[in-house]
């Protein structure tokens, strides 16, 4: 068995564990002794980096930090920077899924006098993408610095929205890390629709898989097909699989932290879903939606009201594209089926009523 007893690290840095009393290192010594006298195990030393390496070995579950909130146990906070501050975290995510729209609802949320949103990212537009990849690894001054300092903490509340959170794994569980009691908010709509709006998005960038295939082929490929194939029929499907990544949130976050919006209901009435999105986040002063947006026929969507136009949201959201063929809509109806049986137990429980579309499917295809 090896124990690695960092000596170096123990003193230099623990210390103040010791109550700042230099009989620490008294201490040590004769702990040192007694493990010498009393027991079989070798006591070696090494340079901290060889400890460094020999402790990642033994525990690579431990290689990724873990970013949490200094302010949330005092005493981290005492030994955190006197520069540093915790109000510059969001207190609200919209954690997506992808094509379900987000975005009109980060627009339209953020025009509520008291919502600050994240300042823009230099890569994916209004997306911080903190969580769900590799810019976790940045840290979290990185993060930090996305969001404006609170002018005013009593009435103001940060957020940021984040469509890929919502189905990737390691979201949840970070989130939870560093901000256990930020509120969330989830837009579902039907997933083959979102699953289709997908697909015309790699499109209209010129994925050249989306390209080369048509839709039925992308969703109904088999284990043979190739990897760029199943990678597209991944990003296709399984933010679909609703319960499953409502499950893991839940898993972290309390059932009342947590808002699940009908993405349909979004599209077809924003004031309405807004206002109940206000009551959750507990947002003062009331914001009057209904005046605020109006619906332009000409793009189709609810867009807001700016200097008595309507400023819509850009071409690459509610894109013009053929609907989807009734193949596909056959093939995903059944390969949906135990997903949403699945979410309209979750649903019930969480006591919601079921979508219209959710109830049309398992009525449906009963
Ligand atoms: N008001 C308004 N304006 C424009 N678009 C709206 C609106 N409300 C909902 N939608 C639907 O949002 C879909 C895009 O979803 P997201 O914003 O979540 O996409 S993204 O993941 O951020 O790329 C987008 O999908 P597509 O229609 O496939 O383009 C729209 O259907």
């Amino acid at each position: 068995m090896t124990i690695i007893l960092n000596p170096i690290s123990i003193f230099m840095t623990h210390l103040s564990n010791y109550g700042n009393d230099r009989l620490g290192l008294y201490t040590f010594e004769l702990l040192v002794d007694f493990l010498r006298r009393w027991t079989n195990l070798r006591l070696s030393t090494s340079t901290p980096l060889e400890l460094g390496q020999k402790y990642f070995q033994l525990f690579p579950n431990d290689r990724e930090a873990i970013w949490q909130n200094p302010c949330i146990d005092k005493r981290h906070q005492e030994i955190w920077s006197k520069e540093k501050t915790c109000d510059r975290l969001p207190n609200f995510l919209i954690i997506g899924p992808q094509k379900t729209g987000t975005t009109a609802l980060y627009m339209f949320i953020k025009m509520h006098p008291s919502v600050v949103s994240s300042l823009p990212s230099a890569t994916a537009y209004e997306e911080v993408q903190f969580f769900n990849g590799a810019n976790y690894q940045r840290g979290l001054d990185w993060y930090m610095e996305f969001f404006p300092p609170q002018l005013n903490h009593s009435t103001q509340v940060l957020f940021e929205k984040s469509a890929c959170y919502f189905a990737a794994e390691p979201a949840a569980w970070r989130a939870y890390a560093l901000l256990p009691h930020a509120k969330l908010i989830t837009v579902l709509i039907n997933p083959a629709d979102r699953a289709y709006s997908w697909y015309q998005h790699q499109r209209a960038h010129h994925d050249t898989t989306a390209f080369n295939h048509t839709f039925f082929e992308v969703v109904s490929a088999g284990p043979t097909a190739s990897l760029t194939l199943r990678s597209l029929q991944n990003h296709c499907l399984q933010p679909g699989w609703y319960a499953y990544h409502l499950e893991r949130w839940l898993h972290h976050f309390p059932p009342a932290q947590l808002l699940i919006v009908d993405g349909h209901q979004l599209r077809a009435n924003p004031a309405e879903v807004l206002d109940v999105i206000q009551s959750f986040l507990e947002l003062k002063p009331y914001f009057n939606y209904t005046k605020a947006l109006t619906f332009d026929p000409e793009k189709g969507f609810w867009c807001q009201v700016e200097g008595g136009k309507s400023q819509c949201l850009g071409s690459g959201k509610g894109r013009m594209y053929p609907e989807m063929d009734r193949e596909s809509r056959k093939f995903l109806a059944g390969y949906y089926y135990e997903h949403n049986i699945r979410l309209s137990k979750t649903l019930t429980r969480l006591g919601y009523s079921l979508p219209a579309w959710l109830h049309d499917h398992l009525t449906r295809n009963r």
